[in-house]
């Protein structure tokens, strides 16, 4: 199987970096975006002025917002935020090939439902074959053309490599992995894990606290997703501590930004206000927070996160809450 032409469902920042590496890698792209302005702004200025300012694009990106154009495409990204995956592959199933992958690059758990990314493809596109791409990669950075790696997950391991290969440039590096739990699982968390650096950056609580938290966080992180069926080796790979790392540990994280926001006091209301971008934390802690108590894992940092953006909870009595748990074992 080889691709040549390129879908990408959601033409914000991620969407749109993707769409640049699926050009700059070789393939025909249509990018599909739902605003008309979008649209003329990266057809007309090779620029997508509204999520990606300063970003010159390749010239041979289409954007459309007709899902239809989609049609002839052998290869779909789906990037539309998390709470959004179900309409987009709703609307694009009538437009999608027998065969055609469909790799889901969103990260974060569905609220209500509480599915994961491949949940939602399951029930709306359930005959086609699913990938998840995920991994430590700053949309900026990408469509700039600075260099990172990523996990490309699929079940199907010849149509992970074929996918990887297809999609691979000098400076992005799908490595391939058989679990999409995982992927989509450490995708999802580390941005509630985020969002608790960043209160921690606010607070001004040190170097020391912001990597207890990383740590304290990725064994969170991996106990729910081993709870949903992943493999803790998956965790320990791109997808889990790569992307983890990166997004606790810069203020271009949109997740840690937030947190950061409300640690220097401002309330959650005020850390979005003008905000056109998605930071999927938000929406992604309650989801994991009962999804958690569902399958019995605890997960205190993502508890405390849930509870601070519920406003039911002060920062400062988040942070005494962690700190007093009683005092656990790392192993014996
Ligand atoms: N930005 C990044 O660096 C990275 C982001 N991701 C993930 O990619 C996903 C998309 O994020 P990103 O591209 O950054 O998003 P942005 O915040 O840049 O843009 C917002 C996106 O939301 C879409 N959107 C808003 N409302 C709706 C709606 N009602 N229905 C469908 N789509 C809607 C927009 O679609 P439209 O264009 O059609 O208006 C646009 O694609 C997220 O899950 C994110 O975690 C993953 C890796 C890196
Ligand atoms: O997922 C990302 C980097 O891998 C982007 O993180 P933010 O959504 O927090 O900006």
């Amino acid at each position: 199987m080889t691709f040549h032409h390129a879908g990408v469902i959601g033409a914000g920042a991620w969407g749109t970096a993707l769409a640049q590496v699926c050009a700059r890698a070789g393939l025909q792209v249509t990018l599909q975006a739902r605003e008309t302005e979008v649209v003329a702004s990266i057809n007309d200025a090779h620029e997508n002025a509204l999520f990606l300012p300063g970003v010159t694009l390749e010239p041979t990106i289409r954007a459309t917002a007709d899902m239809s154009a989609l049609a002839d495409c052998d290869l779909i990204l789906a990037v539309a935020p998390a709470q959004h995956l179900r309409s987009a592959l709703a609307a694009l199933a009538p437009h999608l090939k027998a065969g055609v992958p469909v790799v889901l690059c969103a990260k974060g758990v569905e609220q209500g439902s509480l599915k994961l990314m491949t949940e939602v493809a399951a029930e709306t596109i359930p005959d086609a074959p699913i990938a998840v791409l995920s991994g430590p990669s700053f949309a900026g950075e990408v469509a700039r053309g600075l260099p990172t790696a990523v996990t490309l997950a699929c079940d199907d391991e010849e149509l992970a490599r074929v996918i990887a290969h297809a999609i691979a440039t000098p400076t992005f590096r799908p490595y391939v992995a058989g679990d999409m739990i995982g992927a989509e699982a450490g995708g999802a968390v580390k941005n509630v894990l985020a969002i608790a650096c960043g209160v921690v950056e606010g607070k001004g609580l040190g170097r020391s606290a912001h990597a207890s938290v990383i740590t304290r966080g990725f064994a969170e992180l991996t106990r729910f997703a081993v709870a949903l069926g992943a493999r803790a080796e998956t965790l320990n790979g791109l997808c889990g501590l790569g992307d983890l790392v990166l997004t606790c540990s810069s203020p271009q994280s949109r997740n840690m930004s937030v947190g950061l926001a409300l640690g220097q006091g401002l309330t959650l209301e005020q850390a979005l206000a003008g905000k056109l971008s998605v930071a999927e934390g938000v929406a992604s802690a309650p989801a994991v927070r009962a999804l958690a108590r569902k399958l019995g894992v605890e997960v205190p940092i993502c508890e405390a996160v849930a509870a601070i953006l519920d406003g039911d909870l002060a920062v400062d009595a988040a942070i005494a809450g962690l700190l007093s748990r009683p005092l656990k074992s790392e192993g014996f």
